[in-house]
């Protein structure tokens, strides 16, 4: 098999919509993208572009160029043949970097990352899934949801945290015929033995201290769908028990009840654990493991797939933007703006091979976005050192300290909240200061309410929110920074949401 060279855009000066068209500083060059994802073929058009990292020669990327074949490996590195439609140009880049992936920057202001990927072997009608990436464990991945999807086995999936597993059980639930139907999650690490069957299967009222009504349970409210057994591998011996004998008779009895009630639930599981050695020391059982095994898919950690991480990265960017309504500073109509993200950052996440989780890596995105608000650039910041750092020394990442939008029901009730008055004016501060002095981010990162935050500010005394500056002090500020509101937002402390508001109440942009 010859090896393909692929090519992915990380960002775009100015992150184009569909149908945009960017204008390189050289000559009449022109870029746009077609799709909103990457996947699809990127035209590039017009004039030779310089490469300046690892082209020999300048060359000409040509309309749907978006992979190369090796075609040479000499002792001078690789030649490869960039050939959307027709041979236009070679381009000589060193094998070893190629491996681990290599990032460019083309005339100055857009990064893309090279990397191998046997791009030949996907069928162009598989669906993505919602799954973002094509390492080719990604492509099998997607290729087994499109086999099992409309199957009504039960399926079991495995991969270490955070790595998609929860993803993987949407995307069948969306593709099978139960789509239509409830999806129900239940965290089978998250629930309480002693609660474990009331939550399972419901309760009568009175049937335990606390039973005040009847409640029907997780079986029962996802009949005719699908129940995903998140962390299955945790659930207590009793439970495994109990939910053994259930997907055995399709049959559950509230606690308390009298008669069984039929459900037609179609069961998804996830673990990380390592089943099949709880079985040998007998923390596990066995008919459990074959009943929920009708199928398996195994989730490969982000660290065997690193090629994936600039598709990752983009994908978390546009998220985290429109989740926490971060309008990047730069301006969107100019052309050649520097790109958004650096080359030399790209390449700390490239070299590092991120050891982190998925989920990590969006909350080093998330970070990356907040702690660079108002500027145009992204920037390593000491807080982006000190994740990266940590990853290099692979120490596990603190646990996101925002709670996990994407996750659902019991997964969401078992999020821990924080107490307000457990956080100390300094945390404040560090929070305020890592999300640009905005209460929502900061609300997000302290796992607190935004109106908690508020309190605190007022209470503590170092900050200060837009409405506590006079019309004299913002007017000086205003005329220091040369009307520029994000320098203001920096000097003052405060959002710049609230102080754009202040300033054009006072007349003043
Ligand atoms: N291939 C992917 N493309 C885009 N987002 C992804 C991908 N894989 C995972 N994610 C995102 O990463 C986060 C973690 O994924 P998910 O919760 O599915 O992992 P998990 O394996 O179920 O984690 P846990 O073991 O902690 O339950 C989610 O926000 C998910 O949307």
């Amino acid at each position: 098999m010859i090896p393909r060279l692929h090519l992915t855009i990380l960002l775009h000066p100015q992150e184009s919509r569909i149908g945009d068209r960017v204008a390189l500083p050289e000559g009449p060059s022109e870029i746009s993208r077609r799709t909103p994802d990457f996947h699809k073929p990127t035209q590039v058009l017009g004039k030779p572009l310089g490469l300046p990292c690892i082209s020999r020669k300048p060359f000409f990327l040509i309309p749907r160029a978006r992979e190369g074949v090796l075609v040479k490996r000499d002792e001078h590195g690789t030649k490869l043949r960039v050939n959307g439609v027709s041979l236009k140009q070679e381009l000589f880049v060193d094998m070893t970097a190629l491996s681990r992936g290599v990032v460019i920057t083309l005339a100055e202001h857009l990064v893309l990352l090279l990397h191998f990927s046997d791009l030949g072997a996907v069928p162009r009608d598989l669906p993505d899934f919602g799954l973002v990436g094509f390492a080719d464990e990604v492509v099998r991945i997607r290729h087994e949801i499109q086999q099992v999807a409309d199957l009504d086995v039960p399926v079991l999936i495995r991969g270490e945290t955070g790595v998609g597993k929860e993803l993987v059980a949407q995307a069948i639930h969306q593709h099978g015929h139960r789509s239509r139907r409830p999806f129900i999650t239940v965290n089978l690490g998250a629930l309480p033995s002693t609660l474990a069957a009331a939550e399972l299967f419901g309760a009568k009222r009175g049937s335990f201290t606390g039973a005040t009504q009847d409640r029907s349970g997780y079986f029962v409210a996802a009949d005719s769908g699908v129940l995903f057994l998140d962390e299955i591998g945790e659930a207590p011996e009793e439970v495994q028990a109990m939910l053994l004998r259930a997907l055995e008779t399709l049959e559950v009895t509230p606690l308390g009840g009298q008669r069984p009630v039929s459900v037609d639930v179609r069961v998804l599981a996830a673990t990380d654990a390592d089943l099949e050695r709880d079985i040998q020391q007998q923390r596990f059982k066995a008919p459990l493991l074959h009943r929920l095994s009708g199928f398996e898919l195994l989730i490969p950690p982000l660290r065997e797939r690193p090629e994936d991480l600039g598709l990752l990265f983009t994908h978390f960017s546009r998220g985290v933007e429109r989740e926490l309504g971060i309008v990047p500073a730069r301006d969107s109509k100019d052309p050649f703006a520097l790109p958004r993200l650096p080359v030399a950052l790209m390449e700390r996440f490239v070299a590092n091979r991120w050891s982190g989780n998925i989920r990590q890596f969006r909350n080093l995105v998330r970070r990356l976005h907040i702690s660079n608000r108002g500027r145009e650039v992204l920037e390593e910041t000491p807080q982006i050192s000190r994740l990266l750092d940590a990853e290099i020394n692979a120490l596990p990442l603190a646990a996101p300290p925002s709670v996990d939008v994407a996750a659902k029901g019991a997964k969401d009730a078992a999020a821990p909240k924080r107490k307000p008055r457990s956080i100390e004016e300094n945390e404040l501060l560090r929070a305020m200061e890592d999300a640009s002095w905005e209460p929502k981010v900061a609300a997000e990162i302290l796992g607190i309410s935004r109106a908690s935050v508020y309190d605190l500010i007022r209470r503590g005394g170092t900050l200060r929110v837009a409405n506590d500056f006079s019309e004299e002090e913002l007017r000086a500020a205003h005329q220091r920074c040369n009307g520029n509101a994000a320098e203001m937002s920096r000097q003052l402390k405060v959002s710049v949401v609230a102080l754009t508001r202040r300033l054009r109440g006072m007349g003043l942009e």
